[in-house]
């Protein structure tokens, strides 16, 4: 065992996030570890952000991104603030770029507090989403759920930012679906390889809507970050929006997605540190710093 790594138990505007600094070691948080901090009400989250030392010259980390199923993701846009907080908090630095599974970004703690990240382009070929078969227009693809002549969600736009999104356009209110139910049907639906995140949309305005996200390898959470740029994404490309928009979410935390000119997705909002403690990454066994928050 390497010993105990330090972590901060942070949320961005209601998403469950741990930080874990893994920096200076070789070792990795591993799957059984994450369903144990998963499985303790203390602890429990939607991702882990795990900072590691860089990989790639002009990168300052390596951030390794787990479900709390024990999954790997390839992005995690709420996760991402979080550890852009917990970084800036520690140097004073205020810009970063970092690299995950999903290629580099880029990320700035602006004067306010708030933080922005670059989730990069959004892409749109079926093969990368991915999908199990061909759509040659992926703002609309063939999937439904609930009775075949009534179907209760159908034809989601299908989106990749790094990793895989299904957005479903509402017109009720996204409390009046049960997406505990139909999440996890649609998350592990064979047209998705990889399976995918799943998404409910009400567009209220131009610039305005609504969304609720059943997680891959995560189930409901009060926001996704990677969502909401998928969700705006596919509302412009659908002309239901325009490419700035404001998204309220479950925890009732506000994000605001920009689809910029250069193709690239950026995520503004908030992040919050809770407490912090040390960890073992093999086993998940915990402690919480003393001089903490309760
Ligand atoms: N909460 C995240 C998304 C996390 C990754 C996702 N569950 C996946 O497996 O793709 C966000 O804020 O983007």
């Amino acid at each position: 065992m390497a010993g105990t790594a330090p972590f901060a138990k942070m949320n961005g505007i209601g998403n469950e996030i741990i930080v874990a600094d893994m920096r200076g070691r070789a070792d990795k948080v591993t799957a059984a570890a994450a369903i144990a901090l998963n499985g303790d009400a203390a602890t429990r989250f939607d991702q882990i952000m795990a900072i590691h030392d860089a990989r790639t010259p002009g990168t300052a980390y390596y951030i390794d991104i787990l479900n709390s199923d024990g999954s790997g993701a390839q992005a995690c846009g709420n996760g991402m603030r979080c550890v852009v907080q917990a970084l800036a908090a520690e140097t004073g630095q205020k810009t970063f770029t970092f690299e995950t599974r999903a290629g580099i970004l880029n990320a700035e703690e602006h004067a306010d507090g708030s933080i922005s990240v670059d989730m990069g382009k959004p892409r749109f070929g079926w093969q990368d989403i991915p999908l199990a078969e061909e759509f040659r227009d992926t703002r609309m693809i063939e999937l439904q759920i609930g009775p075949i002549d009534a179907p209760v969600l159908h034809s989601p736009s299908a989106v990749s930012m790094g990793n895989p999104h299904a957005i479903f356009w509402v017109d009720k209110d996204v409390w009046s679906y049960e997406l505990d139910r139909f999440g996890p049907l649609l998350e592990n639906h064979p047209i998705f390889p990889e399976r995918a995140n799943i998404t409910i949309v009400q567009v209220t305005s131009p610039e305005t809507m609504v969304i609720r996200t059943w997680e891959r390898g995560a189930g409901l959470t009060k926001a996704c970050g990677s969502a909401a740029c998928a969700a705006v994404v596919a509302a412009a490309r659908t002309r239901r929006t325009g490419r700035s928009v404001s998204l309220m979410t479950p925890g009732g935390g506000k994000l605001h997605v920009e689809w910029r000119d250069d193709d690239h997705v950026i995520l503004t909002g908030a992040a919050e540190w809770e407490f912090s403690g040390s960890f073992d990454p093999s086993t998940g066994a915990w402690a919480r710093d003393t001089e903490s928050a309760a």
